[in-house]
Protein backbone atom coordinates (compact mmCIF):
# COMPACT_ATOMS: atom_id res chain seq x y z
CA UNK A 1 0.00 0.00 0.00
CA UNK A 2 1.47 3.38 -0.88
CA UNK A 3 1.68 6.31 1.09
CA UNK A 4 -0.78 7.66 -0.53
CA UNK A 5 -3.21 5.67 1.36
CA UNK A 6 -1.32 5.78 4.66
CA UNK A 7 -2.90 9.44 4.86
CA UNK A 8 -5.96 8.40 3.47
CA UNK A 9 -6.66 6.29 6.66
CA UNK A 10 -5.31 8.84 8.81
CA UNK A 11 -8.06 10.76 7.41
CA UNK A 12 -10.70 8.47 8.21
CA UNK A 13 -9.19 7.90 11.92
CA UNK A 14 -9.06 11.75 12.70
CA UNK A 15 -12.78 11.89 12.38
CA UNK A 16 -14.38 12.90 16.01
CA UNK A 17 -17.87 13.07 14.44
CA UNK A 18 -20.39 10.00 12.83
CA UNK A 19 -21.31 12.43 10.12
CA UNK A 20 -17.60 13.38 9.28
CA UNK A 21 -16.98 9.66 9.34
CA UNK A 22 -18.88 8.55 7.22
CA UNK A 23 -18.45 11.61 4.49
CA UNK A 24 -14.87 11.05 4.63
CA UNK A 25 -15.50 7.06 4.20
CA UNK A 26 -17.86 8.00 0.73
CA UNK A 27 -15.05 10.13 -0.01
CA UNK A 28 -12.20 7.61 -0.19
CA UNK A 29 -14.51 5.19 -1.77
CA UNK A 30 -15.31 6.80 -4.40
CA UNK A 31 -11.67 7.87 -4.95
CA UNK A 32 -11.31 4.46 -5.48
CA UNK A 33 -14.12 4.28 -7.82
CA UNK A 34 -15.08 7.26 -9.37
CA UNK A 35 -17.76 6.02 -11.83
CA UNK A 36 -19.43 3.62 -9.19
CA UNK A 37 -22.65 3.86 -7.65
CA UNK A 38 -22.07 3.99 -3.79
CA UNK A 39 -24.74 3.85 -1.06
CA UNK A 40 -24.24 3.42 2.24
CA UNK A 41 -26.34 2.38 5.14
CA UNK A 42 -26.74 2.34 8.94
CA UNK A 43 -28.74 -0.04 10.11
CA UNK A 44 -30.61 1.55 13.25
CA UNK A 45 -31.63 -1.52 15.73
CA UNK A 46 -28.28 -3.83 14.91
CA UNK A 47 -29.27 -7.47 13.46
CA UNK A 48 -33.34 -5.91 13.35
CA UNK A 49 -34.97 -6.02 10.38
CA UNK A 50 -36.34 -2.86 8.42
CA UNK A 51 -34.60 0.25 10.38
CA UNK A 52 -32.19 0.93 7.04
CA UNK A 53 -30.86 4.74 6.91
CA UNK A 54 -29.39 6.06 4.02
CA UNK A 55 -26.41 8.02 4.79
CA UNK A 56 -25.62 8.39 1.24
CA UNK A 57 -26.20 7.90 -2.41
CA UNK A 58 -25.08 9.55 -5.20
CA UNK A 59 -26.59 12.27 -6.39
CA UNK A 60 -28.52 11.29 -9.91
CA UNK A 61 -31.11 9.49 -8.93
CA UNK A 62 -34.80 10.89 -8.94
CA UNK A 63 -37.12 10.47 -5.89
CA UNK A 64 -39.17 7.42 -7.34
CA UNK A 65 -35.63 5.52 -8.78
CA UNK A 66 -34.20 6.46 -4.62
CA UNK A 67 -37.57 5.10 -3.36
CA UNK A 68 -37.34 1.66 -5.41
CA UNK A 69 -33.93 1.22 -4.90
CA UNK A 70 -33.75 1.40 -1.41
CA UNK A 71 -36.40 -0.95 -1.13
CA UNK A 72 -34.67 -3.16 -3.20
CA UNK A 73 -31.87 -3.27 -1.21
CA UNK A 74 -33.40 -3.36 2.19
CA UNK A 75 -34.49 -6.58 1.17
CA UNK A 76 -30.83 -7.24 0.17
CA UNK A 77 -29.73 -6.52 3.19
CA UNK A 78 -32.71 -8.11 5.40
CA UNK A 79 -31.92 -11.62 3.54
CA UNK A 80 -28.21 -10.76 4.11
CA UNK A 81 -29.06 -10.35 7.74
CA UNK A 82 -31.12 -13.39 7.94
CA UNK A 83 -28.15 -15.87 6.60
CA UNK A 84 -25.29 -14.06 8.62
CA UNK A 85 -23.14 -13.35 6.14
CA UNK A 86 -19.64 -11.52 6.71
CA UNK A 87 -18.87 -10.54 3.14
CA UNK A 88 -20.65 -11.06 -0.08
CA UNK A 89 -17.72 -10.35 -2.79
CA UNK A 90 -18.25 -11.74 -6.06
CA UNK A 91 -15.92 -10.23 -8.99
CA UNK A 92 -18.18 -11.56 -11.52
CA UNK A 93 -20.89 -9.16 -10.24
CA UNK A 94 -21.14 -5.09 -10.67
CA UNK A 95 -22.74 -4.88 -7.55
CA UNK A 96 -21.45 -5.58 -4.61
CA UNK A 97 -22.29 -5.40 -0.79
CA UNK A 98 -20.13 -5.61 2.33
CA UNK A 99 -21.89 -6.09 5.43
CA UNK A 100 -19.89 -3.63 8.02
CA UNK A 101 -19.29 -5.36 11.37
CA UNK A 102 -18.38 -4.81 14.47
CA UNK A 103 -18.07 -6.82 17.45
CA UNK A 104 -19.80 -9.34 15.49
CA UNK A 105 -22.99 -6.94 15.19
CA UNK A 106 -24.40 -6.00 12.14
CA UNK A 107 -24.55 -2.24 11.72
CA UNK A 108 -24.69 -0.99 8.03
CA UNK A 109 -23.64 -1.67 4.29
CA UNK A 110 -22.07 -0.84 2.18
CA UNK A 111 -22.96 -1.29 -1.86
CA UNK A 112 -20.54 -0.34 -4.92
CA UNK A 113 -22.74 -0.45 -8.22
CA UNK A 114 -21.68 -0.88 -11.64
CA UNK A 115 -18.39 -1.43 -10.91
CA UNK A 116 -16.29 -4.92 -11.05
CA UNK A 117 -13.77 -4.96 -8.48
CA UNK A 118 -10.90 -6.73 -10.31
CA UNK A 119 -7.91 -4.85 -9.26
CA UNK A 120 -6.39 -6.67 -6.56
CA UNK A 121 -4.35 -3.34 -5.40
CA UNK A 122 -7.72 -1.31 -5.14
CA UNK A 123 -8.92 -4.80 -2.87
CA UNK A 124 -7.03 -4.48 -0.31
CA UNK A 125 -7.15 -0.54 0.40
CA UNK A 126 -11.17 -1.22 0.25
CA UNK A 127 -10.93 -3.57 2.97
CA UNK A 128 -8.46 -1.50 4.82
CA UNK A 129 -10.91 1.69 4.27
CA UNK A 130 -14.08 -0.74 5.60
CA UNK A 131 -11.98 -2.25 8.77
CA UNK A 132 -11.01 1.06 10.21
CA UNK A 133 -13.99 3.08 9.17
CA UNK A 134 -15.70 0.19 11.17
CA UNK A 135 -13.97 0.38 14.14
CA UNK A 136 -13.74 4.02 13.80
CA UNK A 137 -16.99 4.43 14.10
CA UNK A 138 -17.79 1.44 16.85
CA UNK A 139 -15.49 3.66 19.11
CA UNK A 140 -17.07 7.11 18.45
CA UNK A 141 -20.65 5.04 19.23
CA UNK A 142 -19.51 3.67 22.35
CA UNK A 143 -18.52 7.68 23.19
CA UNK A 144 -21.61 9.06 21.70
CA UNK A 145 -23.85 6.86 23.53
CA UNK A 146 -25.22 5.71 27.07
CA UNK A 147 -24.42 2.67 28.36
CA UNK A 148 -27.35 1.62 29.69
CA UNK A 149 -29.82 2.28 27.26
CA UNK A 150 -28.31 3.09 23.91
CA UNK A 151 -29.62 6.12 22.79
CA UNK A 152 -26.99 9.08 22.58
CA UNK A 153 -26.03 10.74 26.04
CA UNK A 154 -25.53 14.04 27.37
CA UNK A 155 -22.58 15.49 25.61
CA UNK A 156 -23.88 14.13 22.41
CA UNK A 157 -27.26 15.88 23.42
CA UNK A 158 -24.97 19.20 24.16
CA UNK A 159 -23.19 18.92 20.70
CA UNK A 160 -26.47 18.38 18.72
CA UNK A 161 -28.59 21.16 20.37
CA UNK A 162 -25.64 23.85 19.78
CA UNK A 163 -25.39 22.68 16.53
CA UNK A 164 -29.11 22.67 15.62
CA UNK A 165 -29.50 26.27 16.65
CA UNK A 166 -26.46 27.33 14.99
CA UNK A 167 -27.82 26.38 11.25
CA UNK A 168 -30.82 26.69 9.61
CA UNK A 169 -32.08 24.02 7.74
CA UNK A 170 -34.49 24.88 4.78
CA UNK A 171 -37.18 23.27 2.69
CA UNK A 172 -38.14 24.32 -0.26
CA UNK A 173 -41.80 24.54 -1.00
CA UNK A 174 -44.02 23.99 -4.59
CA UNK A 175 -43.82 27.76 -5.73
CA UNK A 176 -39.77 27.20 -5.26
CA UNK A 177 -39.88 29.29 -2.23
CA UNK A 178 -37.33 28.31 1.07
CA UNK A 179 -38.77 28.53 4.40
CA UNK A 180 -36.50 26.90 7.53
CA UNK A 181 -37.16 23.48 8.58
CA UNK A 182 -39.14 23.40 12.24
CA UNK A 183 -37.88 21.11 14.67
CA UNK A 184 -39.83 20.26 18.44
CA UNK A 185 -38.01 19.50 21.94
CA UNK A 186 -39.34 17.96 24.10
CA UNK A 187 -38.07 16.41 27.54
CA UNK A 188 -39.86 13.94 29.23
CA UNK A 189 -39.54 12.58 32.84
CA UNK A 190 -40.41 8.89 34.65
CA UNK A 191 -43.03 9.75 37.15
CA UNK A 192 -42.36 8.67 40.64
CA UNK A 193 -39.33 6.68 39.86
CA UNK A 194 -37.52 7.05 43.42
CA UNK A 195 -40.97 5.43 44.64
CA UNK A 196 -39.83 2.78 41.93
CA UNK A 197 -36.63 2.30 42.87
CA UNK A 198 -37.48 1.83 46.21
CA UNK A 199 -40.35 -1.08 46.15
CA UNK A 200 -38.52 -2.86 43.47
CA UNK A 201 -34.46 -1.85 43.90
CA UNK A 202 -31.81 -0.56 41.52
CA UNK A 203 -31.57 -3.17 38.87
CA UNK A 204 -34.98 -3.51 38.12
CA UNK A 205 -35.13 0.50 37.70
CA UNK A 206 -32.48 0.36 35.47
CA UNK A 207 -35.24 -2.51 33.46
CA UNK A 208 -37.47 0.00 33.27
CA UNK A 209 -34.99 2.72 31.48
CA UNK A 210 -34.01 0.45 29.20
CA UNK A 211 -37.32 -0.68 28.41
CA UNK A 212 -38.63 3.14 27.70
CA UNK A 213 -35.53 3.56 25.58
CA UNK A 214 -37.01 0.72 24.09
CA UNK A 215 -40.18 2.06 23.32
CA UNK A 216 -38.94 5.10 22.39
CA UNK A 217 -36.80 3.75 19.35
CA UNK A 218 -39.80 1.79 18.01
CA UNK A 219 -42.21 4.69 18.42
CA UNK A 220 -40.31 7.76 17.21
CA UNK A 221 -38.94 7.97 13.21
CA UNK A 222 -35.41 7.11 12.69
CA UNK A 223 -34.55 10.66 11.79
CA UNK A 224 -35.90 11.70 15.48
CA UNK A 225 -33.33 12.30 17.99
CA UNK A 226 -33.15 10.17 21.43
CA UNK A 227 -31.05 11.08 24.47
CA UNK A 228 -30.74 9.53 28.45
CA UNK A 229 -30.37 13.20 29.57
CA UNK A 230 -29.63 11.85 33.14
CA UNK A 231 -30.88 9.50 35.53
CA UNK A 232 -34.84 8.91 34.82
CA UNK A 233 -34.74 11.91 32.32
CA UNK A 234 -34.80 11.95 28.47
CA UNK A 235 -34.71 14.58 25.88
CA UNK A 236 -36.51 14.16 22.17
CA UNK A 237 -35.95 16.19 19.22
CA UNK A 238 -38.64 15.42 16.63
CA UNK A 239 -37.41 16.43 13.32
CA UNK A 240 -39.40 19.05 10.92
CA UNK A 241 -42.61 18.90 12.66
CA UNK A 242 -44.68 21.74 14.00
CA UNK A 243 -45.71 21.63 17.70
CA UNK A 244 -48.92 20.43 16.83
CA UNK A 245 -47.63 17.70 15.29
CA UNK A 246 -44.96 17.34 17.99
CA UNK A 247 -48.19 16.98 20.42
CA UNK A 248 -49.68 14.17 18.99
CA UNK A 249 -46.70 12.06 18.69
CA UNK A 250 -45.65 13.07 21.95
CA UNK A 251 -49.60 12.11 23.59
CA UNK A 252 -49.31 9.23 21.53
CA UNK A 253 -45.63 8.04 22.86
CA UNK A 254 -47.41 8.87 26.68
CA UNK A 255 -50.15 6.64 26.06
CA UNK A 256 -47.92 3.86 25.14
CA UNK A 257 -46.15 3.62 28.12
CA UNK A 258 -48.84 3.84 30.15
CA UNK A 259 -50.51 0.60 28.61
CA UNK A 260 -47.37 -1.34 28.36
CA UNK A 261 -46.92 -3.69 30.71
CA UNK A 262 -42.65 -3.52 32.53
CA UNK A 263 -42.31 -6.78 33.61
CA UNK A 264 -42.20 -7.00 37.47
CA UNK A 265 -43.49 -3.75 38.06
CA UNK A 266 -46.71 -3.05 36.02
CA UNK A 267 -47.47 0.34 35.09
CA UNK A 268 -45.10 3.32 34.21
CA UNK A 269 -46.15 7.03 33.47
CA UNK A 270 -44.15 9.75 32.04
CA UNK A 271 -44.49 13.28 32.13
CA UNK A 272 -43.47 15.29 29.37
CA UNK A 273 -43.00 19.03 28.58
CA UNK A 274 -42.29 20.13 24.83
CA UNK A 275 -41.37 23.76 22.76
CA UNK A 276 -40.08 24.49 19.67
CA UNK A 277 -36.31 24.81 18.54
CA UNK A 278 -35.66 28.10 17.56
CA UNK A 279 -32.66 29.79 15.97
CA UNK A 280 -30.97 32.37 17.35
CA UNK A 281 -32.10 31.15 21.04
CA UNK A 282 -29.90 29.89 23.80
CA UNK A 283 -29.79 26.15 24.19
CA UNK A 284 -30.35 26.83 28.04
CA UNK A 285 -33.64 28.80 27.02
CA UNK A 286 -34.82 25.89 24.88
CA UNK A 287 -34.05 23.63 27.78
CA UNK A 288 -35.59 26.32 30.27
CA UNK A 289 -38.43 25.89 28.26
CA UNK A 290 -39.47 22.46 28.15
CA UNK A 291 -38.88 21.88 31.33
CA UNK A 292 -41.01 24.31 32.43
CA UNK A 293 -43.86 22.69 30.93
CA UNK A 294 -42.49 19.37 32.58
CA UNK A 295 -42.97 20.87 35.67
CA UNK A 296 -46.36 21.98 34.87
CA UNK A 297 -47.77 18.15 34.10
CA UNK A 298 -45.70 17.17 37.31
CA UNK A 299 -48.08 19.67 38.94
CA UNK A 300 -51.22 19.09 37.14
CA UNK A 301 -50.70 14.94 38.36
CA UNK A 302 -48.33 13.86 36.18
CA UNK A 303 -48.69 11.53 32.83
CA UNK A 304 -49.43 14.30 30.61
CA UNK A 305 -47.96 16.19 27.77
CA UNK A 306 -47.66 19.91 27.92
CA UNK A 307 -46.42 22.64 25.11
CA UNK A 308 -44.69 25.92 26.60
CA UNK A 309 -45.87 27.95 24.04
CA UNK A 310 -49.41 26.84 24.76
CA UNK A 311 -49.28 27.28 28.43
CA UNK A 312 -47.79 30.96 27.85
CA UNK A 313 -50.37 31.26 25.12
CA UNK A 314 -53.09 31.01 28.29
CA UNK A 315 -50.87 32.58 30.91
CA UNK A 316 -50.25 29.79 32.71
CA UNK A 317 -46.61 30.05 32.71
CA UNK A 318 -44.38 32.83 33.09
CA UNK A 319 -41.21 33.05 30.63
CA UNK A 320 -38.64 30.79 31.48
CA UNK A 321 -35.81 32.82 31.65
CA UNK A 322 -33.87 34.34 28.74
CA UNK A 323 -37.11 33.72 26.70
CA UNK A 324 -37.36 37.45 25.67
CA UNK A 325 -33.65 38.76 25.69
CA UNK A 326 -31.62 35.71 24.51
CA UNK A 327 -27.95 37.82 24.80
CA UNK A 328 -26.11 36.28 27.45
CA UNK A 329 -24.45 38.64 29.35
CA UNK A 330 -20.97 37.43 31.19
N1 LIG B 1 -32.25 2.58 38.79
C1 LIG B 1 -31.76 3.77 38.49
N2 LIG B 1 -32.19 4.86 39.16
C2 LIG B 1 -31.70 6.07 38.85
C3 LIG B 1 -30.73 6.21 37.84
N3 LIG B 1 -30.43 7.52 37.73
C4 LIG B 1 -31.20 8.18 38.67
N4 LIG B 1 -31.98 7.31 39.34
C5 LIG B 1 -32.94 7.57 40.41
O1 LIG B 1 -34.06 8.28 39.91
C6 LIG B 1 -34.72 8.88 41.02
C7 LIG B 1 -35.28 10.22 40.61
O2 LIG B 1 -36.09 10.67 41.64
P1 LIG B 1 -36.71 12.13 41.73
O3 LIG B 1 -35.88 13.10 40.94
O4 LIG B 1 -36.95 12.44 43.17
O5 LIG B 1 -38.07 12.08 40.97
P2 LIG B 1 -39.26 11.02 40.96
O6 LIG B 1 -39.23 10.08 42.11
O7 LIG B 1 -39.26 10.41 39.59
O8 LIG B 1 -40.52 11.95 41.14
P3 LIG B 1 -41.22 12.84 40.05
O9 LIG B 1 -40.22 13.17 38.97
O10 LIG B 1 -41.63 14.07 40.80
O11 LIG B 1 -42.39 12.09 39.52
C8 LIG B 1 -33.70 8.96 42.15
O12 LIG B 1 -34.09 8.07 43.16
C9 LIG B 1 -32.40 8.47 41.50
O13 LIG B 1 -31.61 7.72 42.41
C10 LIG B 1 -30.26 5.03 37.17
O14 LIG B 1 -29.41 5.06 36.27
N5 LIG B 1 -30.81 3.84 37.52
Amino acid sequence: MSYYYHEQIIQLTAQIDAEGLHDTFVQLVKGLFPDAEIRLYNNRLPASHGHYELLHLSPTLSQDELKSQVSQDTQLLDALIKEHASIEFDLSQDQIVYPLMARNLYFGALIIDGHAIEDLDKQTVLAAYIAIYSNQLNLLRTSNHDALTGLFNRQTFDGTLNKLLSTTEHRRNQDGSEEPHRHCFAMLDIDHFKRLNDNFGHLIGDEVLLTLAQLMQKCFRDEDMLFRYGGEEFVIIIKRVDLAMAGSVLERFRQLVENHYFPQVGRVTISIGYTQLVDNVLPTTIIGRADKALYHSKELGRNKASCYETLIEQNKLDEAPGASNDIELF
